[in-house]
């Protein structure tokens, strides 16, 4: 597999080594050897989630708050889908800034995001399944999140914000700017 640094320290962009064939292909969707040597360090997932979405459909910019922040390594199996996480750490360099994905069916590419950001996308294609690991469990009172449409983040999602279908628990979402202390 091929690592791909990006921008925010600690998110990377994996690519799996492919093997096709004349009956389709194959690759190892995650290897714990591997992706520990990937990262530089232990991670220990402990939940996979799922998702469907129809086009437009925009999900995020979610996260748990404090010691029940998610570190998510997440893939398209289905469709394709423009994934951002947004740096929410502190002490970060690039605290407040923001890097997007396409993940695809087609490329196969998955992006690792450590704790402590804010991780959202929007779906391209018609439909998508959205698969994802996270290394620490679900916790309904430590969620919280961003709006996708923060001036601040100025997050280009690719297509008009009137075009989007949010639920109504995201479009409640603070600005960053009114988000208080998220425990980063
Ligand atoms: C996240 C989650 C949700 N749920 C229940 C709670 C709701 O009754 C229902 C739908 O949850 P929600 O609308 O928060 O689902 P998404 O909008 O896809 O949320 C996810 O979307 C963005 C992209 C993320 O990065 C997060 O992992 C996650 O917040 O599933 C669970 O039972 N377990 C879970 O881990």
């Amino acid at each position: 597999m091929t690592i791909t640094p990006t921008p925010l320290e600690g998110c990377i962009v994996i690519t799996p080594r492919i093997f096709n064939d004349d009956r389709g292909y194959f690759f190892e969707s995650y290897n714990t050897q591997s992706f520990n040597n990937a990262v530089g360090y232990e991670v220990n997932f402990v939940q996979d989630n799922q998702s469907f979405s129809t086009r437009g459909v925009f999900r995020g910019l979610h996260l748990q708050k404090g010691e029940h922040s998610q570190a998510k390594l997440v893939r398209v199996t289905k469709g394709e889908v423009l994934d951002v996480a947004v740096d929410l750490r502190q002490k970060s360099a690039t605290y407040g800034q923001y890097h997007a994905v396409l993940l695809s069916e087609e490329n196969q590419q998955q992006f690792f995001i450590p704790r402590g950001f804010a991780h959202g996308f929007i779906v391209l294609s018609d439909v998508a399944i959205f698969q994802y690991k996270c290394d620490n469990y679900y916790n309904k009172a430590a969620e919280g999140g961003l709006h996708f449409a923060d001036p601040e983040l100025n997050i280009d999602w690719g297509m008009p914000a009137a075009e989007l279908l949010v639920s109504e628990k995201d479009l409640q979402l603070p600005f960053l700017k009114d988000a208080g202390d998220l425990g980063f």
